[in-house]
């Protein structure tokens, strides 16, 4: 009965709203009952009740009336009845059970799960605030930001939550995609006339995760757009998790109130490997990969040397795993330092970090706590000469600048000065453990 009813009030919502209102929020509510004066109806999408209450609810409660329903309130819910509407005042609804559901967006890695992930000092924040998200409680910081150099681990940490989040909670809506590809869809969606469906799709999400959001600096109406989708979830508060390159503030050519409304919630940043976080990154690949080919041995100094020698991202070494795993094999020999070195030589060139002098003389000067301008100048006192000494040798081990150019930078010695000072830090390197342990911690900081 209540159907007919409805039938007779949807009628006259057409006439009244036109042919394409009805078509796009009347037709696709279904009327779920109707008791104590409340009609309650199911809607596909959240986003699509709070459309539909804030356009249409006085009208549907009007021609409802007008229809002969008894009603004073109407609620919209997010639901499904089972087959074709079926309205019985006062049996329950029959909902679909609820399945669980596909990760929307872009594909996700396999290996990107949090079990996957070594932690250490550098990442163990952005490592706990991803966990954090990933239990989908109550959202206590948005968006969570997370942003580090190329090849930190951003998008292996997106990952992990997403899939989390699918195993801990498959009942919300979970959409993950790089920046790029938001913006694909918002032009595709302009150049097909479907905005409506792209803001309904983005704002029905429970949980938003773009990847690289760095990419939209300088794209003026993807950023306007993304502005919108951003406060209309954080409205809901739905959790909005974002990676990016470099912290909200220091992306080029993105808008302030972007910037600032990005850097509301959490801002985490994963710093640069460290040796040890390396040596641990190392270790658990190489576990991974002797399952693909059993029987390869890494020696623990070919690790330390790789951990050492490899220090620009986790990428890259990763990279000069595999190919070594791939000519260990191919050759049938073990992986020792020297099949490394050949094996590798481009990628080993390619990483070596290029120090500069001055950040050698800095970090000497700190280190022994004199004035720069003390190091550079004339004063022969020991506690001056020393530290210019051993600047002067890791000049010439860590850069390849020639000597008369060494000492050019370090007031306009001669070459033969800096060769004396080379030599003698040669020396007591031998001699004196203090100055040997002292130099591989200065050589450790200035390649890290
Ligand atoms: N802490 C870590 N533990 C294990 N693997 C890691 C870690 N950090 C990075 N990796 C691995 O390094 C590779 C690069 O990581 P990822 O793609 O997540 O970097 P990114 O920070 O998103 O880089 P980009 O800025 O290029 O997007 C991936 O294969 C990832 O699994």
């Amino acid at each position: 009965m209540a159907l007919e009813f409805w039938d007779i009030a949807a009628d006259r919502l057409r006439k009244s709203l036109g042919n394409n209102n009805y078509k796009s929020w009347i037709e696709p509510l279904q009327l779920v009952g109707e008791s104590a004066g409340t009609a309650e109806f199911f809607v596909p999408t959240s986003f699509f009740g709070n459309y539909v209450r804030q356009h249409f609810e006085d009208q549907i409660l009007y021609q409802m009336r007008e229809s002969g329903f008894e009603v004073t309130r109407v609620t919209f819910s997010v639901g499904r009845l089972d087959q074709e509407p079926v309205a019985r005042p006062s049996s329950p609804a029959v909902v679909a059970p609820v399945k669980p559901r596909e990760i929307q967006g872009a594909k996700l890695d396999k290996r990107f799960v949090f079990d996957n992930f070594v932690v250490g000092k550098p990442n163990e924040l952005a490592h706990a605030a991803a966990k954090r998200v990933a239990e989908a409680g109550p959202v206590t910081f948005n968006p969570l930001f997370l942003y580090g150099g190329v090849g930190l681990g951003k998008t292996h940490l997106m990952h992990s939550i997403a899939w989390e989040l699918q195993s801990n909670r498959p009942d919300i809506n979970v959409m993950y995609l790089s920046a790029e590809q938001f913006m694909y869809r918002f032009v595709q969606a302009l150049r097909e006339r479907k905005m409506m469906d792209f803001k309904e799709l983005f704002r029905s999400v429970d949980v938003l995760m773009v990847d690289d959001v760095q990419f939209i600096g300088g794209k003026d109406s993807t950023q306007e757009e993304f502005f919108h989708t951003f406060n209309a979830l954080v409205d809901q508060n739905k959790q909005i998790i974002i990676s990016a390159d470099r912290a909200p503030g220091e992306i080029k050519q993105l808008e302030d109130r972007i910037a600032s409304r990005l850097q509301c919630g959490l801002v985490v940043d994963l710093h640069p490997t460290t040796y040890e976080l390396r040596l641990g990154i190392l270790q658990s690949k190489i576990e991974l990969y002797q399952s693909s080919y059993p029987g390869i041995d890494v020696r623990q100094e070919v690790v330390e040397f790789l951990a050492h020698r490899i220090s620009t991202n986790v990428r890259v070494l990763e990279g000069a795993l595999t190919r070594l795993f791939a000519f260990a094999s191919l050759v049938g020999r073990e992986i020792t330092v020297e099949l490394t070195q050949d094996c590798l030589s481009d990628i080993l060139r390619a990483s070596d970090r290029k120090v500069t002098v001055e950040e050698i003389q800095r970090k000497v000067s700190d280190h022994y706590n004199i004035r720069l301008s003390d190091m550079l100048g004339p004063k022969r006192l020991r506690s001056f000469a020393r530290p210019r000494q051993i600047a002067m040798y890791l000049c010439k081990q860590l850069t390849s600048r020639s000597l008369p150019e060494i000492g050019r930078r370090f007031g306009g010695r001669d070459h033969t000065t800096v060769m004396h000072g080379v030599r003698k830090i040669e020396d007591l390197r031998n001699k004196d453990s203090q100055m040997s342990d002292d130099l591989d911690l200065l050589r450790r900081s200035l390649e890290a």
